[in-house]
């Protein structure tokens, strides 16, 4: 079992034990070039795991029958595809489960490696890497013009908002370990949907989000939320006592907006709004509106897979008109943002579909990782407070990376 040294929440021996099991399950996955993704869902203990004997390009209907893990882009490109990695091989990581086998097998030489990494913990793990290797990244002056360009295009109201991103690549440090990072990422973000995925020829990726973006529950309950508005925690603010600027109050409300156009757009009026409320997501405090409706009872059974389609990208990660928005990110961003604001997640485990919004995340080359991460603009931003945002939201993850900032 590999060493963590955050430890907030204790594992009982029963917890450690299908943790290991589903490592074991990560390992052989990577060891015999096979599509995996690994997860811990928000407020839970189970690490799950599935893989994939080929990965689809298209998504199935988020309401099933088809179980699996889907991974898609900020925008799907040839080298970025839509991905959904059918669930031949998923393990829910409860104590009393067992590794459940779906409709294709998966090769041989993935058993006789789950057989053998046992005794091999140590072995080096090789995982996938994007074939065009890291994106590129921009030095804080050029960011900080680029965001002045973007004001200034909001001031002559061009548009209302936009996400730009950036990213940062630092060389790995000796002995870093690719599941010993995922296991302190479930310790340090209990309440963070955790992920690390890997895919043959398109990349592998790490991270810790707080945005949820669709949710199907077992009741068959549609669940999204509006995120957006970012301050950082400091010793004596807890979130009742956060106090928001007029700038995050209406970036905020730009979101929530967003997908109240969302459900217009169907003529769906029967969902439940609550917020915004801030809440905490590792280093930093958002304002968050949480949306539901009960699918069967608003005639929507397929109210999921709808609201998917016209919600990614939201507005969070993209901005107002989404149009106008896309395009300036096109124009002012250096780099390919990948699956960095795409969106993945289980369909249709343990009953389930929770997909979430690729972010506070990196990238992992072979000897490399990139960080990732945006913040939303308005007329009024100020680009320094922009670049330190971006900074502060890449710390999520990039704090477990320490030895290569050094
Ligand atoms: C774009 C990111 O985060 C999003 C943008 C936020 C903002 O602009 O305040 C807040 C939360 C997220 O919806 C990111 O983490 O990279």
């Amino acid at each position: 079992m590999p060493q963590t040294n955050t430890t907030h929440i204790p594992l009982t021996s029963a917890d450690s034990l299908s943790e290991e099991t589903a490592f074991r399950i990560f390992r052989a996955a990577l060891a015999s070039n096979l599509p995996v993704a690994l997860w811990r869902l928000p407020g839970t203990k189970e690490v799950q795991v599935l893989v994939s004997a080929q990965v689809q390009q298209n998504l199935p209907p988020m309401e099933g029958p088809q179980r699996g893990f889907a991974f898609c882009p900020f925008q799907a490109t040839s080298s970025t595809p839509n991905t959904f990695l059918p669930a031949d091989l998923y393990f829910s990581g409860k104590a009393d489960a067992s590794p459940e086998k779906g409709e294709t097998e998966l090769p041989s030489c993935f058993w006789a490696y789950f057989e053998k990494t046992d005794e091999k913990q140590d072995a080096e793990l090789l995982w996938p890497s994007h074939p065009a290797g890291p994106v590129k990244s921009i030095a804080r002056d050029a960011f900080e013009q680029t965001v002045a360009t973007a004001v200034k295009a909001m001031q002559a109201g061009c548009l209302e908002k936009v996400v730009l991103s950036r990213t940062k690549t630092l060389p790995l440090f000796n002995g870093f370990d690719l599941l010993t990072a995922f296991a302190q990422l479930t310790r340090l973000y209990p309440t963070a949907f955790v992920s690390l995925v890997a895919i043959p020829g398109l990349g592998t990726w790490l991270g810790a989000t707080p945005e949820l973006l669709v949710q199907i529950d077992r009741h068959r309950v549609f669940r999204t939320v509006a995120l957006a508005g970012t301050q950082p925690i400091t010793d004596k603010l807890t979130p009742a006592d956060a106090i928001w600027r007029q700038k995050e109050i209406e970036e905020q409300a730009l979101v929530q907006r967003y997908v109240v156009s969302c459900f217009r757009h169907l003529r769906l009026r029967e969902y439940v709004e609550m917020g915004p409320r801030t809440i905490i997501a590792g280093n930093l405090l958002h304002l968050r509106t949480d949306f539901s409706a009960a699918m069967d009872e608003v005639g929507f059974p397929k109210l999921g897979t709808q609201m998917l389609e016209l919600l990614h990208p939201t507005s969070a990660v993209g901005g107002m008109p989404k149009a106008a928005a896309l395009q300036m990110i096109g124009q002012l961003e250096v780099h390919d943002r990948r699956y960095y604001s795409g969106f993945m997640g289980p369909v249709q485990l343990g009953q389930e579909t929770n997909l979430f919004v690729n972010l506070r995340c990196v990238e992992l080359g072979q000897d490399t990782v990139t960080a990732y991460a945006g913040a939303g603009m308005t007329a009024d931003s100020v680009p320094a407070k922009e670049w330190v945002e971006t900074e502060l939201k890449m710390q999520t993850v990039l704090r477990l990376f320490q030895a290569s900032e050094s």
